[in-house]
């Protein structure tokens, strides 16, 4: 069984590196940490890094990455993964060290093709996480739209061991899981829709003062607010989404429901509303969650 520590890392491709580098710690809260070339690290805890930024000639999500809960774990996930047909490829040295991390493995998802990273022992930093702006506690969740909901939902559950926490519909169509046993009420969400793409990244804000706080810097810097400020009916926080320079949505979310490992509570069949998306009445705007390709590259070739 797959048990993790939490969700660690995205890797994303941008268009204007320096742009979104800046925008990532000027305006998103984020830390700089180091620039290797065409790849910069930057972090929202004592990780060496929770965002990876890579140039590239297009946007998107390149790989998501999780941390197991205990270096003696990694070699019974990767024969794990093996045994399930994954085909799960184990990253050189020379990679994991540029990474700041120990072992690690990577695999591609076979319903919608996101690569995902399983690692341990990320190099934690000597000083703590100092936010420049807004004050972001942690990187909290991914969310998928797919055209293969029902297929996603069963590989998640049933081969990498994530828990349901709550879904909507009569036909199922929002599914939001954790990573079993970290405890948010979701470090990934799913959603049915026309393609496979990302939806939106969330990292967490540290009170609600901060989520007001944001509106005006937002707003004072020209960022386009998508959605919010709101109140999730399922996770309960209150939320504020707004897009990156490369227009893919990123939300603050503040006050999530956190689950123990044992005597959890069952997961609710809730109403797929506007009221459960927001109980504060509000609406997306057309924006939302409209861009955020699935980049697919060849798994060994990555940085070698
Ligand atoms: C994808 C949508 C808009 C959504 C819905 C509910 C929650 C939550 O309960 O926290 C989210 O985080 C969402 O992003
Ligand atoms: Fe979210």
């Amino acid at each position: 069984m797959i048990r993790y520590k939490k969700l660690g890392y995205v890797v994303l491709s941008v268009t204007d590196l320096n742009k979104s580098t800046d925008f990532y710690e000027n305006v998103v809260g984020m830390q700089f940490v180091e620039r290797e070339n065409e790849t910069v690290y930057l972090r929202s805890s004592r990780d060496h890094h929770n965002l990876i930024l890579e140039q590239g000639p297009e946007a998107g999500l390149k790989r998501v990455a999780f941390e197991l809960e205990k270096a003696s774990q990694f070699q019974g996930v990767f024969d794990y993964l093996t045994e399930q047909g994954l085909n799960p490829v184990e990253l050189s040295k020379k990679e994991t060290q540029a990474l700041a991390q120990g072992r690690t493995l990577r695999f591609k998802d076979p319903i919608i093709g996101v690569t995902y990273e399983f690692y341990v022992e990320m190099m934690q930093m000597g000083l703590p996480f100092v936010p420049k702006q807004a004050k972001i506690t942690r990187f909290l969740h991914v969310v998928y739209d797919t055209n293969r909901f029902d297929e996603l939902l069963d590989f998640y559950t049933n081969v990498l061991n994530f828990v349901v926490s709550d879904f909507s519909g009569r036909e199922v169509a929002w599914a939001w899981l954790r990573a079993f046993p970290t405890p948010y009420h979701h470090n990934l969400a799913i959603t049915k829709g026309p393609e496979n793409k990302l939806n939106h990244l969330a990292y967490q804000a540290e009170s609600v003062d901060d989520i007001g706080i944001q509106v005006n810097k937002l707003n004072d810097n020209n960022v386009p607010i998508l959605f919010g400020p709101g109140r999730h009916h399922p996770s309960g926080s209150i939320f504020l989404y707004f897009a990156d320079p490369d227009g893919l949505t990123l939300e603050y979310s503040q006050g999530m429901e956190e689950f123990p490992e044992e005597n959890a509570r069952e997961p609710r069949r809730l109403e797929p509303s506007k009221e459960t998306i927001d109980e504060w009445g509000g609406s997306p705007k057309p924006d939302f969650a409209k861009y955020g390709k699935i980049i697919e590259e060849d798994l060994v070739k990555i940085n070698n």
